[in-house]
C-alpha cells in the first residue's frame, strides 16, 4: 500500500519505505470539465483561450488537489490531469506523442509526493522510468510557480532565470535527459538546455543567452564552471529544484567535491526554498546517511527494491562464462556473437553492449572486432570511451541507438542511465570494479519490461574475486561455449568451428596495432591491482601477448613503474623499452620456446593452479552444470591444433596460428597510455 511510503523525519533514523502498485481510484474530476475549449480564431483569441484554459485548470487543480489529498496514489498518467495535479499540456504529451499510459512503481511512488514539494531519494531498478519520475513533478512545480509558462507561447526568457538544475555524472546521460525533458516541455514555454563537458562552452552560452533557460541539465564539471564564471550569465536566483540523477555516483569520491562546490554557488536554501530529488538504481546506506542533513525534514526514501530482493530484473538471465586465460577472451566473445547472431530473428535482431574495465581494452576490441565484421554477418561495430572527442562519443551513441543490429564496445561512460533501445545482450568482459557497476551495466538491457540477456566473461584467475564482489546476484555458470576451454599454449585437436574462430581472432589480433596492445598490457596492471600474486598476473599477461596477440616479446614496463606495481624482479618482466622489436631474444625474458620462463603448457597450468585450487572450494551459481569453480580445464593431448576438416591449420609455426613467430617491430613506447586501468567517464 501507498501508506507504506512513510515520512522520513530528517532528525530520526532513516526510514526505508517500500512501495507497491495500488489500485486506481477514479477521480471525481472529469478531464473534459477541466479545460473546455471555446471556438475562436486569431492570435488574441488563442492567447485568451490559453489564459482561460490555464485559469480554469488552476481552479480545477486546486479543487481536485483538496479532494484527493487522502486518496490512493495515482497510477495512470491521464489521472494526473483528471485530478488537476499536472497541467494538461504536460500530461497530453506523455499520453499522446510519447504513448505512455500506466505509471511505473517508481513514478507512482515519487510523482505524487514530489508534486507536494517533498524532498525525495528514490531507488528503483534500471530502466523503470526514473527520468520521468523526476521530470514530471519538476516541470509541474515550475508551472505551478509561474502559470504563464504552461502555454506554448515561447516568450523570451533569459539565461539567468533557471528554475531547475539536473545533474548527471556522464555527458551522454545529460544529453539524453535533456532530450527527454525537451519532449515533455514541448507544449509549454519552458526552455531546456544541456551543458556538458567536452563541448564548446561558447556555443552553449550563445544558445542559452539567445533562447533562455528554465531547466538546465548538466555534468558536474561544466555546471561548476558555468555557475562560478561571473561572465557566463548563467544564474539560478529562483532555483526551485535540484535533481541528482545517479545520485550515488555523484556523491561518491569522484564527484563529491564538485557537487559541494556547486551547492555553494546556488541560492541559500534559507532564502529560496528548494526541492531536492535524488534517483538511482543503487543507493547504498552510506549515501542516505551522508545526505540526510542536507534534505528537508520529512523527506521520503522511495525504495522500490527490498533489501532481500535481487537488484536486477528477473527477466534478464545472467550467465557467467569462465575462460581459461586472458587469451581466450576474444575467441569466447566471437563465439558468443556468432551463436547469438544466429539465434536472432528479424523481429529481435542481435544488439549488444560489451563492457571492458579499461579504455585501452575498449579501443583494442573495437579495432579487432571491426576486422571481424564478416564473421558477424556484417553487423555494425562501434566503440565509445572517454578518449574519444565528445563529438565522436555522441556520434557513436547515436549510431548505436539507431542501429537495428550492432555491437557497442564501451567503457563505463554508458554504464549508467543510457536508454539505448532494444539492446538484447549486455556482455561484461572481466569482473566489474563494483557490484553496483555490474547492476547498472546489466541494466542497459531488459528495459521498460523488455527481455534481455547478460553475460559475464571472466578469466579463471578472477573466479574467487567475483564471489567476493558480486554477491546476491542471480548468476548462472555457462559452459556451453567451446573456445573458453582451449589451452592455447599446447597442441591439441579442437573442433573445426572452434579452430576457425581461433584462426579468425588470431589474424585480427595480429593485424591490430602494437600501440593498442601495449596500452592493454599496461592497463591490465591497473585493472588487476587487486590481484596479489603478481608473478601469476605477469605470466598471464605474457601468455596473452604470446598466444593471444602473437608477440614474441611482451610489451615493456619501465623499471620505475614496475617497482610501483610490485613487478620488479618478476620472471618474464620486460623492462627494456628500447629493445624495440620482436627480437625473440632472451632480453625481454620471453620467447616462444623458452621453457625456463614457464610458458610451456605445464608452466601455464601452474600459473593458474592457485586460483583453480581456490575455485574448487566454492563453485558458483549452477554448479551442477559444471565448468565454474570446479577446477581447471585439463591439459591437451599433443597433436597440434588442427582444423578437423583439414582445411585450416592451427599449428604453432603456421602463419596466423597461435604462438607463431611474428615479424614486424615492436618499438619502445613514449608515454604511458592508459595506465591505471579503470575507464574514466
Ligand atoms: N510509464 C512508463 N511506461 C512505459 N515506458 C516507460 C514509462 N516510463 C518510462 N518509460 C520508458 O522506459 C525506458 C527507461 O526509462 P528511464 O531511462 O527513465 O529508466 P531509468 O529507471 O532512469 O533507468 P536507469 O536506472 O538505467 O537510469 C525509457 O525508454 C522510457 O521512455
Amino acid at each position: 500500500m501507498f501508506a507504506a511510503l512513510r515520512r522520513c523525519p530528517a532528525s530520526l533514523p532513516r526510514t526505508i519505505c517500500s512501495i507497491s502498485r495500488t489500485s486506481t481510484l477514479r477521480s471525481s474530476l472529469n478531464a473534459s470539465s477541466i479545460s473546455p475549449l471555446r471556438q475562436a480564431s486569431g492570435p488574441l483569441a488563442t492567447l485568451s483561450r490559453q489564459l482561460h484554459q490555464t485559469a480554469r485548470w488552476q481552479q480545477g487543480a486546486q479543487a481536485a488537489q483538496e479532494a484527493v489529498e487522502d486518496e490512493e496514489p495515482i497510477t495512470q498518467f491521464a489521472e494526473l490531469e483528471a485530478r488537476g495535479m499536472v497541467h494538461p499540456n504536460v500530461v497530453r504529451m506523455l499520453t499522446g506523442p510519447m504513448g505512455l499510459s500506466e505509471m511505473t512503481d517508481v513514478q507512482t511512488g515519487t510523482i505524487n509526493e514530489a508534486l507536494k514539494g517533498a524532498d525525495i531519494v528514490a531507488q528503483a531498478r534500471t530502466g523503470t522510468g526514473k527520468t520521468l519520475a523526476f521530470l514530471v513533478p519538476l516541470l509541474q512545480n515550475i508551472i505551478k510557480d509561474d502559470p504563464s509558462l504552461a502555454e506554448g507561447r515561447r516568450e523570451r526568457t533569459t539565461a539567468s532565470d533557471i528554475r531547475a538544475i539536473i545533474i548527471s555524472p556522464t555527458r551522454e546521460l545529460a544529453e539524453q535527459i535533456a532530450v527527454e525533458a525537451g519532449k515533455i516541455v514541448d507544449r509549454t514555454s519552458v526552455i531546456v538546455q544541456a551543458a556538458v563537458g567536452g563541448t564548446m562552452k561558447r556555443e552553449m552560452l550563445a544558445r542559452t543567452r539567445k533562447q533562455g533557460c528554465h531547466i538546465l541539465v548538466a555534468t558536474p564539471g561544466r555546471l561548476q564552471d558555468l555557475l562560478s564564471d561571473p561572465y557566463s550569465g548563467i544564474k539560478a536566483p529562483r532555483l526551485s529544484c535540484l535533481v541528482l540523477d545517479e545520485a550515488d555516483r555523484l556523491l561518491d569520491a569522484g564527484f563529491w567535491k564538485e557537487i559541494e562546490n556547486i551547492k555553494t554557488l546556488l541560492p541559500d536554501r534559507a532564502q529560496v526554498d528548494r526541492q531536492t530529488l535524488m534517483f538511482s538504481a543503487t543507493i547504498p546506506r552510506e549515501v542516505i546517511s551522508a545526505v540526510r542533513e542536507t534534505l528537508k525534514p520529512g523527506f521520503r526514501f522511495v525504495k522500490c527494491v527490498a533489501d532481500d530482493e535481487e537488484p536486477t530484473h528477473h527477466r534478464v538471465p545472467q550467465k557467467v562464462v569462465t575462460v581459461r586465460a586472458f587469451e581466450n577472451m576474444f575467441p569466447a566473445l566471437l563465439e558468443l556473437f556468432k551463436r547469438e547472431t544466429a539465434r536472432a530473428s528479424p523481429e529481435r535482431p542481435f544488439k549488444a553492449i560489451v563492457y571492458f574495465n579499461s579504455t585501452a581494452e575498449v579501443q583494442f576490441a573495437g579495432e579487432v572486432f571491426r576486422g571481424l565484421r564478416a564473421e558477424l554477418g556484417n553487423c555494425r561495430v562501434f566503440d565509445i570511451h572517454s578518449r574519444l572527442s565528445q563529438q565522436a562519443r555522441t556520434a557513436s551513441a547515436e549510431r548505436f541507438r539507431s542501429s537495428q543490429s550492432a555491437v557497442l564496445f564501451s567503457s563505463d561512460v554508458t554504464a549508467r542511465g543510457m536508454d539505448f533501445p532494444n539492446v538484447t545482450h549486455v556482455i561484461q568482459c572481466g569482473t566489474p570494479s563494483t557490484r553496483d557497476t555490474y547492476i547498472h551495466r546489466i541494466g542497459r538491457t531488459g528495459r521498460a519490461g523488455k527481455e534481455g540477456t547478460g553475460y559475464l566473461i571472466i578469466p579463471s584467475l578472477e573466479t574467487s574475486e567475483i564471489r567476493y564482489r558480486l554477491t546476491n546476484l542471480p548468476l548462472q555458470a555457462d559452459d556451453t561455449l567451446q573456445t573458453p576451454k582451449i589451452d592455447m599454449s599446447v597442441e591439441g585437436e579442437i573442433p573445426a568451428d572452434a579452430a576457425s574462430i581461433l584462426t579468425a581472432v588470431s589474424h585480427a589480433c595480429k593485424g591490430a596495432s602494437d600501440e593498442k596492445k601495449d596500452a592493454v598490457y599496461k592497463a591490465y596492471t591497473g585493472v588487476f591491482q587487486w590481484f596479489k600474486n603478481k608473478q601469476v598476473l605477469l605470466d598471464s599477461m605474457n601468455r596473452l601477448a604470446q598466444f593471444g596477440w602473437g608477440m614474441s616479446t611482451p610489451p615493456a614496463i619501465p623499471p620505475t613503474l614496475a617497482r610501483k606495481l610490485g613487478f620488479s624482479g618478476l620472471r618474464g618482466l620486460n623492462t627494456d623499452q628500447s629493445s624495440g622489436g620482436f627480437s625473440g631474444s632472451s632480453r625481454g625474458g620471453y620467447n616462444d620456446s623458452s621453457s625456463s620462463l614457464g610458458y610451456t603448457s605445464r608452466g601455464s597450468q601452474d600459473a593458474f593452479s592457485d586460483h583453480e585450487g581456490r575455485g574448487r572450494g566454492g563453485g558458483f551459481g549452477n554448479r551442477s552444470s559444471g565448468g565454474y569453480g570446479g577446477g581447471g580445464y585439463g591439459g591437451r593431448s599433443s597433436g597440434g591444433f588442427s582444423d578437423r576438416g583439414g582445411s585450416r591449420g592451427f599449428g604453432g609455426g603456421r602463419d596466423g596460428g597461435y604462438g607463431g613467430r611474428s615479424s614486424g617491430g615492436y618499438g619502445g613506447r613514449g608515454g604511458e597510455s592508459d595506465f591505471g586501468g579503470r575507464s574514466k567517464y
